[in-house]
């Protein structure tokens, strides 16, 4: 079966629709869109399939109301148009989807529901949930409360952890353009790619900036479709039932053979922020990156950053290079007085406590090949 066909015939999809699809130049929702893109998966689902809604446009639906001309720059600002935004879109997919008595479900997620295990277990636990009782959750970024630091900014991302969590077959992402192209087709002379097997494929394209409302832009699709682990379709809102029915609308990524890695790998990956850096020494690098050990305390050379215990922090090698993230098991405070110490040592002195890995090698996930 080709990965066309696969799509046509999945069980279980995550469909993304970004927010130049559901959003006037205005800054209001786009109600003709919204509707539109709801018939095509409405049908889907009539038809057996179940569907993961991830829907952006918060920001974006809420300029107008508030009488912005632009995508604000300032987060307060963001996060106040979002909270006006995503009450009018949900409303509107509320009644959307009502004319074919299908019953909506809100889910908004942040980067920390990714990272911290137990947060990850509850929304895969309510997306579940959710579908086991029919109901078509429609997921964003719980942008009011997201910050800075922590906060995806794009959906594609959250789109392909979303399959992973919940263990879709196929990611369909809608965006203004059609396909995947050589460059930014607002220029002239590129070229549409009809598949991406791999790094291979891309070599030769321009991953540009996003459009009028989006964020991210192609080099978020590209990542998402890396990390979704199983095929993707990018095009645009109007050719989403010819990209659910498999036929060769817009770029299909093929996923890559191999080792899949955990979701566990892929949170700690693309969905944390390093909240710090600690640096290695050689050994140490070697031990981690190449023999997949944990991080001891004699391994280490340098610390920066404020975290605290549990957080996520980068692993840099002595040259600065980020090689690895994991989530720390010391504050940052606490590091300077254990690095080069053996753990024989740390028993000793300083008590059985402090015996531990500076992070477990099951908490830890290599960024680079060596
Ligand atoms: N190589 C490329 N191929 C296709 N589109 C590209 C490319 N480089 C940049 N773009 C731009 O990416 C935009 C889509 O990204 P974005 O605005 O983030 O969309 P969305 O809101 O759907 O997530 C397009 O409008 C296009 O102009
Ligand atoms: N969570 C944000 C999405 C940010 C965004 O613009 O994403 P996208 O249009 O998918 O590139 C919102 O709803 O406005």
């Amino acid at each position: 079966m080709s990965e066309r066909e696969a799509i046509a015939k999945a069980r279980r999809i995550v469909v993304k629709a970004g927010s130049s699809s559901l959003t006037t130049p205005q800054g209001t929702i786009d109600a003709n869109r919204i509707d539109a893109l709801v018939d095509v998966l409405a049908a889907r689902r009539a038809g057996g399939a179940e569907i993961v809604f991830v829907s952006s446009g918060a920001i974006a639906a809420g300029l107008g109301p508030l009488g912005l001309t632009r995508r604000p720059r300032d987060l307060a600002t963001q996060q106040a148009a979002a909270s006006v935004g995503q009450g009018l879109l949900f409303a509107r997919y509320t009644s959307s989807f009502a004319r074919y008595g299908v019953t909506v479900g809100q889910v908004l997620l942040t980067a920390d529901d990714m990272i911290r295990r137990t947060h990850h277990r509850n929304a895969q636990r309510t997306l579940e949930q959710l579908i086991t009782l029919g109901v078509l959750p429609i997921v964003n970024e719980n942008d009011t409360v997201a910050t800075d630091e922590i906060r995806f900014g794009d959906n594609d991302r959250l789109a392909a952890l979303v399959a992973h969590l919940t263990r879709a077959d196929a990611v369909v992402l809608l965006s203004d353009v059609d396909a995947l192209y050589t460059g930014d087709p607002r220029r002239p002379g590129v070229r549409r790619i009809t598949d991406v097997h791999g790094p291979a494929d891309l070599a030769e394209v321009e991953l540009g900036g996003s459009g009028r409302v989006g964020t991210g832009g192609m080099v978020t699709k590209v990542e998402a479709a890396r990390i979704a682990g199983v095929p993707v379709v990018l095009t645009n809102a109007a050719s989403a039932a010819h990209a659910l029915a498999g036929d060769g609308v817009g770029t299909l990524f093929h996923p890559a053979g191999g080792r899949r890695m955990s979701t566990r790998d892929l949170w700690l990956a693309h969905a944390t922020t390093g909240q710090g850096r600690v640096t290695l020494d050689a050994g140490a690098v070697d031990a981690v990156v190449r023999r997949r050990k944990s991080l001891l305390p004699a391994g280490v050379t340098g610390v920066e950053g404020d975290f605290a215990a549990g957080d996520p922090v980068d692993l840099c090698d002595p040259s600065g290079r980020v090689v690895a993230r994991g989530l720390v098991h010391y504050d940052a405070s606490e590091i300077p007085e254990l690095m080069g110490r053996s753990t024989r040592w740390l028993a000793r002195e300083l008590g059985a406590e402090y015996e531990r890995e500076i992070i477990h090698r099951d908490h830890l996930v290599v960024l680079t090949e060596q």
